[in-house]
């Protein structure tokens, strides 16, 4: 069973936008639960534009599913967020500064002795670690040198391919997971997944344990509101 991760970035996004406390991201979070998801994602970043550092210790606090904190360990602040809440997961994303959204994995080749030694201090706190990849069998290949429990496979290009041919589109993910289970790396995955591309992705990428999707769900949710879109996520994940 793949399991469904809400990204409740974009709640705070909206929040942050008045200032105030409407629409509430600890009560979205437990309705995201109620309604069926099996995890709560988010992704702070240094300038807090959407979720906040705070926001995390208050989440932690109260989700009884598998709580998933992304983002950039390269920032001190962000290693000392994560090891004071001990998350389910941390997914380790190699972002720029000022970057609108993550758009790239890591570099497992270039990247690996830092990887490893940040890994493990995760895993030392008992905090299960994946880290965002793309779908490149050498960079799985060195990923599996890290240390590191799972990956996740960065899918922009996937969505972005899907409509044109979307054989072509998922081949490489295929090729990634294959490379993964063989080295006994979990496997999840995330980045523009949607109502459209999901089916096709889970149905087709073996091993898929995770995805965590929030901006397709949140816009979804305008129109299908928040429990009925959850329910149709989940059943492209439970095809
Ligand atoms: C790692 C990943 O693909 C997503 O978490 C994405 O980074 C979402 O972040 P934003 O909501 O800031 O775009
Ligand atoms: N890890 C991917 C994620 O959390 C959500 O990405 P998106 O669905 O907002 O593109």
């Amino acid at each position: 069973m793949t399991k469904l991760s809400v990204n409740i970035n974009k709640i705070a996004t909206l929040r942050n936008s008045r200032g105030g406390n409407n629409p509430d991201l600890i009560k979205v979070a437990l309705d995201c639960e109620r309604f069926g998801a099996q995890g709560i994602t988010v992704h702070p970043r240094p300038d807090e534009r959407h979720i906040r550092y705070q926001d995390v210790y208050d989440l932690k606090k109260v989700i009884h599913t598998e709580f998933n904190i992304e983002g950039n360990s390269t920032e001190p602040r962000f290693v000392e967020l994560v090891l004071n809440n001990k998350p389910a997961q941390v997914t380790l994303v190699p972002d720029a500064e000022g970057q609108i959204t993550s758009n790239h994995g890591w570099n497992t080749i270039k990247h690996q002795e830092y990887l490893k030694e940040i890994i493990e201090k995760f895993q030392d706190a008992g905090i299960r670690v994946s880290i965002f990849v793309d779908p490149i069998v050498e960079m799985v290949e060195a990923a599996a040198t890290t240390g590191t429990d799972r990956i996740e496979l960065y899918t922009e290009a996937y969505a972005s391919g899907y409509h044109h041919n979307k054989e072509m589109a998922i081949a490489p993910y295929v090729e990634a997971a294959k490379a993964a289970k063989k080295l006994g790396l979990g496997l999840n995955a995330g980045h523009d997944l949607d109502l459209d591309n999901l089916k096709y992705f889970a149905q087709n990428v073996p091993g898929l344990l995770e995805v965590s999707i929030g901006h397709a769900l949140i816009s979804d949710a305008l129109y299908l509101g928040l429990e009925k879109t959850i329910g149709e996520y989940l059943e492209r994940l439970n095809f």
